[in-house]
């Protein structure tokens, strides 16, 4: 497993922005399409690719396009829903899995209550979207639903993360071929799984449900 804090000010500028409390949704919502879209620069990287012959208005080249089976984003419902318009805009040919994954806010368990996947995930590479690893429950769940189809290649984009989830997925998916892109890696979490400073829970931001 592989783990990717970025290092960019543009990422740690905007991050700010989303962790301060008086941002609102609209601007919430904005700040999280900008991030994704940054983050899945570095997300694609090692993205699958096959030469093809392009004819310029000059001459012919080789260029590339990108491989078939075409690459699969799975949001983590709700809260990665709000990152999956970000992911489509830099890759548009992907294809589009959803898991549903709600914690348990007292025992902090994931409880999957929705699972729309291909059947066959082998030789897909697949883009698990979530803003938010804190235990770890959730995503490793998710990672282990595409094991569980075939996949070998999985990454995962989250904006902020707590050292205790990336423990966890390392304990789960150490030996696998996992990447994990960050926008932070963050103190702590909480007594109550949030993460310290973090930026409180993502979906009630995204979605305006907060009290
Ligand atoms: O690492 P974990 O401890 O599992 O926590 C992270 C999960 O918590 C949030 O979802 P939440 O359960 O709040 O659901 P929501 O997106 O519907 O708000 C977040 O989007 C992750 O999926
Ligand atoms: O800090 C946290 C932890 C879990 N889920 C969130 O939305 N925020
Ligand atoms: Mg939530």
């Amino acid at each position: 497993m592989r783990v990717h804090v970025a290092d960019h000010p543009l990422v740690t500028h905007k991050l700010s922005v989303l962790r301060d409390r008086a941002t609102q949704a609209p601007a919430f919502r904005e700040l999280v399409a900008e991030l994704v879209a940054l983050l899945s620069y570095e997300a694609t990287r090692d993205m699958r690719v096959t030469e093809v012959e392009v004819e310029t208005p000059v001459a012919t080249t080789t260029g590339v396009k990108i491989s078939e089976p075409l690459p699969l984003a799975v949001p983590i419902i709700r809260a990665g829903l709000g990152m999956l318009d970000g992911f489509v805009k830099i890759v548009p040919a992907c294809e589009v899995g959803f898991v549903g994954i709600v914690r348990d806010e007292t025992t902090l368990q994931p409880q999957t209550y929705a699972k729309r996947l291909p059947e066959d995930l082998s030789n897909r590479q697949c883009f698990v979207l979530d803003p938010m690893l804190a235990t770890g429950g959730s995503l490793s769940a998710t990672v282990q639903f595409l094991f569980d189809a075939g996949a070998s290649d999985v990454t995962a984009i989250c904006l902020v993360a707590a050292p205790e989830g990336v423990q966890r997925m390392n304990r789960d998916f150490g030996d696998k071929n996992v990447t994990i892109v960050l926008g932070a890696l963050d103190e702590s979490l909480n007594d109550d799984g949030y993460i310290v400073p973090g930026l409180g829970d993502a979906g009630d931001r995204l979605y305006g449900t907060a009290e």
